[in-house]
């Protein structure tokens, strides 16, 4: 019989990207059975949907101290409890978000051991407490170390596991709705979008016209964000297609010359693992500024530049915007020098190896 294996995380791309990197090393290693707890967000199974393992949302959610936290939470436990009892699984792998905690600790209860793929600088507390229940945690930056009592946990520096995607050439064609000769601006708000990127994107929209000859732009919305930016960029000169959401990020990210957008933890490992310069723009309202914190290490190494994100103020935001991409735009020696600098942060493929090596000796 085939071992089993569960990932728990979800509530955005980032706390589910790198467990199916993971698990798409491990299945190369082993006859395993491998499934999934989500959270019942649309875009957790939208993205599961495509995958060929089984998942089970839960109905949990972001830390609250009321009640619909707590009956999610409960019902999220017993849930897992009873799942992981019938399937005698031999590891649990939290990858964050509201979801990890409760399947941890129904682990935990069952005495099924359990590890975490940990890619943020700095850990929620919330999920610091459950980590430290876990026998191992891998890191994608050393920074983190500091927030793990290794009395308890081992920590691993690992890097960020990507998809597969990212490191097979077949997968990184240029995708057909872009033009051939262009060179490709890719904005983004990562998996849930981002309203003050949308805007800022909207008041540049005449700006951006002077670059119509040379330049493309593929601005990522967020699901039911993108009609505004239509209308804006319907007829204007400049080649602009607006999506809402792409399973096909790995190759634009291969064919851009230039991001801008989030600095979520998976997003930083993307553009410095793609070579892509970038300008950041960190989600302004997390407590800690870990997205601040994840784009300092792109523009330390030089391979990237940072926008302040200043949130109801959309004017200021596509001021400081303007400000750093168009001289980027306008400088294709700049871009070039950034590319070279923009090395592997140490993620990719041989993080999701090392993870998966780990795992498989549960
Ligand atoms: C607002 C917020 O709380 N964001 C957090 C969330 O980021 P969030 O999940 O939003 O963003 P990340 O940058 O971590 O990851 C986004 C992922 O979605 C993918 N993608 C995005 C858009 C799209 O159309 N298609 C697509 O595939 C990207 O390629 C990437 O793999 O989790 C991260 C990991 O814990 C944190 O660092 C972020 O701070």
């Amino acid at each position: 019989m085939s071992k089993r294996i569960f990932f728990a995380g979800g509530g955005t791309g980032g706390h589910i990207y790198p467990s199916l990197a993971a698990a798409e090393a491990l299945e190369k290693r082993a006859d395993l059975d491998i499934s999934f707890f989500c959270s019942e967000r649309a875009v957790d199974s939208e993205i599961l949907d495509n995958q060929p393992y089984s998942f089970f949302p839960l109905p949990a959610e972001k830390f609250g101290l009321n009640f619909s936290f707590a009956a999610g939470f409960i019902k999220s436990l017993l849930k897992s409890i009873r799942i992981l009892k019938r399937s005698k699984p031999c590891v649990v792998v939290g990858c964050g978000g509201f979801v990890s905690a409760p399947v941890l600790l129904a682990a935990r209860l069952l005495a099924v051991p359990s590890v975490f793929i940990n890619i943020d600088i700095i850990p929620g507390r919330a999920n610091r407490l459950f980590i430290n229940m876990c026998r191992e945690v891998y890191l994608q930056f050393e920074d983190t170390l500091k927030y793990f009592d290794s009395g308890k946990v081992a920590p691993l520096v690992t890097g960020c596991p990507l998809r597969n995607a990212f490191s097979q050439p077949e997968k990184l064609y240029k995708p057909s709705f872009l033009s051939p000769d262009k060179k490709l601006l890719l904005v983004s708000g990562a998996s849930s979008g981002a309203l003050s990127i949308n805007k800022a994107m909207c008041l540049l929209a005449v700006e951006f016209e002077r670059f119509a000859q040379s330049w493309q732009i593929v601005v990522i919305a967020g699901r039911g964000k993108s009609d505004e930016l239509r209308e804006v960029y319907a007829g204007r000169e400049i080649e602009a297609h607006i999506l809402e959401y792409t399973d096909q990020m790995p190759p634009l990210l291969a064919n851009a010359s230039l991001a801008a957008g989030r600095s979520g933890a998976l997003s930083v490992a993307e553009y410095a693992f793609s070579g892509v310069p970038a300008v950041c723009i960190p989600y302004p309202y997390h407590k800690d500024q870990h997205q601040l914190l994840n784009a300092r290490k792109l523009e330390e190494k030089g391979v990237a530049l940072i926008a302040e994100d200043c949130r109801d103020d959309y004017q200021s935001t596509a001021d400081n915007l303007r400000n750093s991409l168009f001289p980027l735009m306008e400088d294709e020696k700049r871009l070039e020098e950034m590319k070279k600098k923009s090395l592997n942060l140490g993620s990719g493929r041989n993080a999701a190896e090392l993870i998966a090596e780990r795992i498989c000796s549960f």
